[in-house]
């Protein structure tokens, strides 16, 4: 078993992405990519990471090591075809992700008792939300898209109009209906989310359901029909009652909560004079204008966990993997330069 520091995970190069396409495309190679490849294991959607100074490392098995593992667990090599594919090095090592925990209904292969499995690999199968306060960014980019993946699958089993079986290809790239030839495709649901200003303040949100004293840029689902404007637009309305006058585009990010969201991140203004907030106490507990300096004062105090939130510090920011912390360091650094200018 090998262990990885975050050194993996970054911009792919163009023969990553074709040789990606070609395991996509092609179920006989992406099996033979599985013979030199590398596993990432999950249990019921938490990924296997093993303790490490203040952060994790993220484990990884050879086929080998993995036929091996499950054969000390009474099962075959063939389990090895429920795991998708995630990724690749430049090297073409190919990356695999593969739940031992998870029960589905149309499953041939049982769930492996968590315990047992941890005390076999000298690591933990961690909840991602836990893991997500001390990953790097590039383990978590890695580990985010296998939980994605596994997850569709483990919720996409049957189709959808026939009720029979779906069947996946090698990669994990799509299921098929073998009745009536239906595609089914991983899905991801876009979410905006708008850092709102009126020049010298930003507007802060929070949920009832946030960590004490988390204030986080607005958020919403966009809806079926509407563009990323009109949800921008419509979600600033409905959640703290204000009317955006410009809009710009920042940066996006796939994010697994609640299932596989694609944030979309801007900046936007408020016409000036026309900041008063109407907070919709369905979906926020609070919402408020901040100025650059408490921003910049909570921002020193984020780090990539929350852990030092207590009572001394009762207004605190998402962690530094959120694009949300980006959206919020980004007009901070904008402001700045305005000052200056
Ligand atoms: N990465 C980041 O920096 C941040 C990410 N987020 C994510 O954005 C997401 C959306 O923000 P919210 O304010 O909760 O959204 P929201 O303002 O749209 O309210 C959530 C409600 O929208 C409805 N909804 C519509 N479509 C949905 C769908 N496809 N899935 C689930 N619910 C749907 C449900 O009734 C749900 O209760 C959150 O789940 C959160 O994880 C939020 C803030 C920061
Ligand atoms: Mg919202």
């Amino acid at each position: 078993m090998s262990l990885y520091f975050g050194t993996i995970f970054r911009r792919k190069s163009f023969w990553c992405y074709r040789y990606l396409f070609e395991l996509r495309e092609d179920n006989d190679a992406c099996k033979k990519a599985q013979q030199t490849g590398a596993f990432y294991l999950f249990h019921d959607l938490a990924p296997l990471l093993q303790a490490s100074g203040r952060g994790y490392l993220v484990p990884r098995l050879s086929l080998s090591e993995l036929e091996g593992l499950l054969g000390k667990f009474g099962q075959g090599a063939q389990r090895i075809e429920e795991s998708v594919l995630i990724g690749c090095s430049d090297q073409h090592e190919a990356w695999f992700a593969l739940d031992l925990g998870l029960n589905s209904s149309s499953s041939k292969h049982a769930s492996l008792p968590k315990s047992e499995l941890e005390a076999e690999l000298k690591a933990s199968f961690i909840t991602m939300r836990k893991a997500l306060l001390q990953l790097n960014s590039m383990d978590s980019s890695l580990l985010f898209t296998a939980q994605a993946l596994l997850r569709w699958h483990d919720s996409h089993q049957f189709c959808s109009k026939s009720g029979q079986p779906t069947i996946k290809n090698m990669a994990g790239s799509k299921r098929v209906c073998p009745s009536n030839k239906i595609i089914y495709y991983p899905q991801m649901a876009p979410v905006v989310i708008t850092l709102l200003s009126d020049g010298a303040r930003c507007l802060l949100a929070r949920q009832s359901s946030f960590p004490k004293g988390l204030y986080s840029a607005l958020a919403g689902f966009c809806d079926i029909g509407e563009n990323v404007e009109e949800a921008v637009r419509r979600e600033v309305a409905e959640e703290v009652g204000l009317d955006v006058e410009r809009l710009q585009y920042s940066a996006s990010q796939h994010w697994p909560f609640p299932n596989s969201s694609l944030m979309i991140a801007c900046h936007a203004t408020v016409k000036p004079g026309q900041t008063e907030i109407q907070v919709n106490l369905r979906e926020l507990e609070a919402a408020a204008w901040f100025s650059r300096d408490e921003v910049v004062t909570a921002l020193r105090r984020t780090g990539s966990t929350l852990q030092q939130q207590n009572e001394a510090f009762p207004f605190l920011l998402p962690p530094k993997l959120a694009i949300a912390h980006q959206l919020i360091k980004e007009w901070v650094e904008q402001t700045c330069s305005s000052l200056t200018a």
